[in-house]
């Protein structure tokens, strides 16, 4: 049996603001079965902290970054749970990373330098008889991970994973909190955790892990060029013997199309026409003999809408449509609400859970432009409810998808559509081509049942995670 503590800001169904949560919340149970006993731990957030079953108190803090704080064992939600109740630290309304204002909280370097810290007492003094062999630390969140162990004796008997969700997200600070973030400033230089003159989180855990892993073989690639390596690609070039591709799987038993309570037909892909129905009556959409295309997304430049945005004339005039459920940059908001005038889109500006399941269920396609992807979760639900993704060839979507090439239609293989450049062009030509699919039934059909046979639960990744634990545990 190996002990890992899993560290990470965010964990579903407890809190959640993108996929980070659902990788952290499946894990612990996907382990279960290769002998590996994950125990989370969490920010003691309001949301997180008014969820649990409370076990107890097992270690205090008098001084974690500014004030006292207590190490709750708990359960909720069928996870194992270590909470740090720091009311200084997460006592706030609103988003878990900003403030009213849309910019980070000032302190979040601080924030976030207390979970590690209370991981890395954890892993030196054990909690009511138990420590981890390893800590699985998630994005910059838990990059101080590494330092800390050191600082507090335990770096050479805890092993060390940290895995990249997005490489995107540095957690930068000023060289000037060295000191209060408890960091040792001889490692402040290129090979420690200084990156062009800041502290950067994620960089010192990337220096400083046993093993890094990302989550998908071609982000892992990726992550070496310039182009995705967010300034880093170096660093991944030095580490590439210790970088592991390992694909994110979906929950199966939440994202079911067969006992999904948010459908309104179980029945898939027959049911597939009650529940787009069901779903263009919510979206104010009409009757129409194209592709209902659904988005489901963070709008950010990220995930490529505004190619979207660009690429829409092409889709309509085909005879699609589209319903997007999504938040984040205002002129893309703004952007979308803007085209759903025209009758054809229906737009949700906001995050509704349950609306994500009703849309997987009842488009047709699902579209994932994204620039980068590291994995991507919801080109995987739609794959499991046969609603064809349409996704840019890049890290997991390039993994996850069989093209409709002429090869795969005539192997009868293909699951979906992707697209390169990523340009608004190629979708466009993409979406031509989905219509063009959509139109003939046999085909269409087809892919249908291709998508939903193929696997996209976390058997095989569960696997190799337990393994690379296992390869850093040190045992006597
Ligand atoms: N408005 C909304 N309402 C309801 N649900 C919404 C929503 N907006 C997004 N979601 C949900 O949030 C999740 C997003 O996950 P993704 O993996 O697609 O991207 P994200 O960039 O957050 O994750 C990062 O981490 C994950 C996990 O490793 C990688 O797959 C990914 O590539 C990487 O960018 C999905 O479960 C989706 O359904």
């Amino acid at each position: 049996m190996t002990r890992v503590l899993s560290v990470a800001s965010e964990c579903a169904p407890l809190v959640k603001t993108g996929g980070l949560a659902d990788v952290v919340g499946a894990l612990p149970a996907a382990l279960a079965p290769e002998g590996v006993e994950m125990r989370v731990m969490l920010p003691g957030y309001p949301a997180v902290l008014d969820a649990l079953a409370r076990e107890g108190t097992v270690m205090e803090d008098w001084d974690l970054f500014g004030g006292h704080a207590n190490l709750i064992a708990a359960t909720a939600a069928g996870l194992s749970l270590l909470v740090v109740e720091a009311p200084h630290l997460y006592d706030r309304t609103g988003s878990i990373y900003l403030g009213a204002d849309g910019h980070d909280w000032s302190d979040n370097p601080e924030r976030f330098a207390g979970l590690c810290w209370m991981a890395a007492r954890v892993a030196a003094e054990g909690v009511a008889g138990w420590r981890p062999d390893v800590i699985h630390c998630h994005d910059w969140q838990a990059g101080l991970v590494p330092d800390y162990l050191r600082a507090q004796g335990a770096r050479e008997r805890t092993g060390t994973v940290l895995t990249i969700h997005n490489m995107a997200f540095h957690g930068l600070a000023p060289p000037t909190r060295i000191a209060s973030l408890r960091l040792d400033p001889e490692r402040f230089t290129p090979d420690g955790y200084e990156f062009w003159g800041r502290i950067s989180a994620l960089k010192a855990g990337l220096v400083g892990a046993d093993k890094l892993t990302t989550v998908s073989p071609t982000y892992a690639e990726e992550l070496l060029r310039p182009e995705f390596g967010m300034g880093l690609d170096g660093i991944m070039r030095e580490r590439r013997d210790d970088l592991v591709g390992i694909l994110n799987g979906i929950d199966e038993a939440v994202w079911d199309p067969a006992t999904d309570p948010a459908v309104t037909s179980y029945a898939q892909p027959e049911g597939k026409a009650a529940n787009k129905a069901a779903l263009r009556a919510e979206f104010g959409l009409p009757e129409s003999d194209g592709p209902l295309c659904v988005v489901v997304s963070r709008l950010t430049s990220q995930k490529g809408l505004d190619l979207l945005i660009e690429a829409l004339p092409t889709l309509l005039s085909n005879g699609g449509q589209l319903a997007l459920l999504g938040s984040g940059e205002g002129w893309m908001e703004e952007a979308f609400r803007n085209a759903a005038q025209g009758g054809q889109v229906g737009v949700r500006l906001g995050y509704d859970e349950a609306l994500s399941h009703r849309m997987m269920a009842g488009g047709d396609a699902i579209l994932v432009p994204s620039r980068f992807e590291p994995c991507g979760l919801t080109q995987m639900y739609g794959l499991r409810y046969g609603t064809i993704p349409v996704v840019a060839l890049t890290g997991g979507l390039a993994d996850t998808v069989i093209n409709a090439s002429p090869a795969a239609l005539s192997a009868g293989v293909a699951t979906g559509l992707q697209f390169h450049p990523v340009t608004a062009d190629a979708l466009r030509a993409a979406l031509a081509h989905l219509c063009r699919l959509y139109a003939d039934v046999n085909v269409w059909t087809r892919m249908q049942a291709n998508a939903m046979a193929q696997p996209v639960g976390w058997q095989s990744s569960a696997k190799a995670y337990a393994r690379l634990f296992q390869d850093v545990t040190r045992r006597a």
